[in-house]
């Protein structure tokens, strides 16, 4: 099963029942409004299928997601821009309310948007090295939304969250699984999936329905305020955009994206 190129499913090796989900977006994952809209289509397919768990990884051999496409932000077409938070909040939904056992193998670097996907899942094993992954939004410039600070909640104590939220840190992988962002770290790809596998063999013998039920449980506040507040995000993210200041951050961002690119070259 698959939906577009931009995602592909794969039945786990051994076991039919795990989906292995790829983001394949390069160079960097960056999510714009079609790999979102990928994402989503492929949580509606894989919430009626026979899959009851998934890991999500990432095709690039050195980020799993680099967050939004900024390009998505930077002078936007505001019809554009509406879809786009709009799915980015129906993806959100969809992953951190599954049905499924969800898990992420982050096989690289995981900042804002990519730390709030692999945040979203419920189990988190990273690949060693000189990676990152944290909501380093203040650092643009930008505001991570309340349900991208109540996702982190639902992973680290508030007193971290706020510190790492208001500084925009990006934690190295050896922090990270200090504060507890992720569970485990593991030394390549196939290492983190095989990590995650074993988060999901946990439930082997726990029955589906009361397990999701109780995992939606504990979720239930950050969701049922973005479900009540959905238009009011989608209009708090288009009026933000609006600000020359928020344009003037977005383009310092891009240019020094860029010009590091040409430093190292
Ligand atoms: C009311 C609410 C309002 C607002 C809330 C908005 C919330 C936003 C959440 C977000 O997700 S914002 C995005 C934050 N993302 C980042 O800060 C990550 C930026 N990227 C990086 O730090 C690095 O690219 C990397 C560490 C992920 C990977 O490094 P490396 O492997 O060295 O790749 P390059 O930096 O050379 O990048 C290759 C290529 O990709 C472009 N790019 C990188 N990230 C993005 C991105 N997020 N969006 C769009 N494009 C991106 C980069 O510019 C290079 O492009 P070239 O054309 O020069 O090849």
């Amino acid at each position: 099963m698959s939906s577009q190129n931009l995602v592909t499913v794969t039945p786990d090796k051994d076991n039919d029942e795990i989906a292995i989900v790829t983001m394949q977006r390069p160079p960097v994952n960056s999510l714009n409004l079609e790999l979102l809209q990928a994402l989503s289509k492929t949580l509606d397919e894989l919430s009626t299928s026979d899959f009851r768990a998934m890991v999500l990884t990432s095709a690039s051999p050195t980020v799993f997601s680099a967050g939004l496409d900024i390009m998505e932000m930077y002078k936007p077409d505001l019809k554009r821009a509406e879809q786009f938070w709009s799915t980015l909040q129906d993806v959100w939904l969809k992953l951190f309310e599954s049905n499924l056992i969800t898990a992420a193998a982050i096989n690289g670097h995981a900042p804002a948007g990519g730390c709030l996907l692999a945040m979203s899942c419920e189990y988190r094993a990273m690949v060693s090295g000189k990676y990152s992954i944290g909501l380093n939004e203040t650092a643009l410039g930008i505001v991570a939304p309340r349900w991208f600070m109540d996702c982190m909640l639902n992973t680290i104590s508030q007193r971290e969250a706020e510190i790492a939220l208001t500084t925009g840190k990006l934690f190295s992988v050896e922090e990270a699984l200090k504060v507890g962002l992720i569970d485990e770290t593991a030394k390549d790809k196939e290492d983190a999936i095989n990590k995650c596998l074993g988060f999901i063999e946990k439930f082997e013998s726990i029955p589906p329905l009361p397990r999701s039920m109780t995992k939606q449980k504990f979720r239930a506040n950050g969701v049922q305020w973005l479900k009540a507040n959905k238009q009011a995000d989608i209009d708090e993210f288009v009026h933000f955009l609006k600000f020359p200041q928020v344009q003037q951050s977005l383009e310092m961002y891009i240019h020094m994206l860029k010009s590091k690119q040409n430093k190292s070259e």
